[in-house]
């Protein structure tokens, strides 16, 4: 059986960057791992990648030859790696062994783990051939800076969790930017009355019966799956100067 980590987040939110840092941090450990690069748009890699979504299709032809726009051309350029699953990926898996570690740097168009199931089919194609697939949500540091951004970030997060329906952890990125970490304490395990109180003296009254329905959701997500809890991450990255 092989792993799979399918990294996955807003743009931005620094993927390739964990991915990069992963690479190093296996190369130091004497582990072996694979990256696999999803993002048609890619163009610069910090890191060896192993199999390369733009051998199959590249955005730039897509907006070029169908006049698409950047996202409407990453979303065509998805579907055709969903058609091409049973072809161009079987091909490609197949010169891993089993107990091969492969790490899958994703785009960050939020509609691939929202709605759009290309992700999800991708996922269970991998899980078809064998391999034991789990999520890595990366979050920039900046949705912990205050409640509602941090309300916004669990949602998002949720609903890659709802989507995908793996096994999933979140990352904090950028950690080195956060001047303040006892602020980020707060969130790492919130008191939910705390935060609805917080909540509501943010915003207008009138989204008062909204704040403590999110709340409520909160605090059933996070009970009956500990995995929301996020996980953060001092990504070191010296070698860029952070
Ligand atoms: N200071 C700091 N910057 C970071 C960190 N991680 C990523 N960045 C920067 O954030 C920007 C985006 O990082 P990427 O790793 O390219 O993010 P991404 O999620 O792969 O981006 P897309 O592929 O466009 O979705 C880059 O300029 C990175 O150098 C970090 O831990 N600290």
């Amino acid at each position: 059986m092989g792993y799979a980590q399918l990294v996955i987040g807003p743009a931005g939110s620094g993927k390739s960057t964990y991915c990069s840092s992963l690479n190093r941090h296996c190369e130091t450990v004497g582990r072996t791992m694979h990256i696999v690069n999803l993002d048609p748009a890619a163009e610069n890699f910090d890191y060896p990648v192993a199999m390369d979504i733009r051998e199959l299709i590249s955005l730039e032809d897509v907006m070029e030859e169908l006049g698409l726009g950047p996202n409407g051309g990453l979303i065509y350029c998805m579907e055709h790696l969903e058609e091409n699953l049973d072809d161009w990926l079987t091909e490609e898996l197949d010169n891993y062994l089993d107990d091969d570690y492969l790490v899958f740097d994703c785009p960050g168009q939020i509609e691939l783990f929202s709605h759009v199931p290309v992700l999800r089919n991708f996922v269970e194609h991998l899980k078809r051939k064998g391999f034991n697939v789990c999520a890595v949500y990366m979050l920039d540091s900046q949705f912990m800076t205050d409640v509602t951004k941090f309300i916004s970030g669990c949602m998002a997060s949720l609903s890659a969790m709802v989507q995908l329906e793996l096994p999933h952890v979140n990352i904090l990125s950028k950690m080195d930017l956060v001047s303040d970490k006892k602020n980020i304490e707060d969130f790492l395990n919130p008191e939910p009355r705390a935060l609805l109180s917080e909540l509501n003296q943010r915003m207008g009254p009138q989204f008062a019966k909204l704040n403590k329905s999110l709340i409520e959701l909160y605090t059933v997500c996070v009970g009956s799956n500990r995995q929301l809890h996020t996980i953060w991450r001092r990504c070191r990255c010296e070698s860029q100067g952070f």
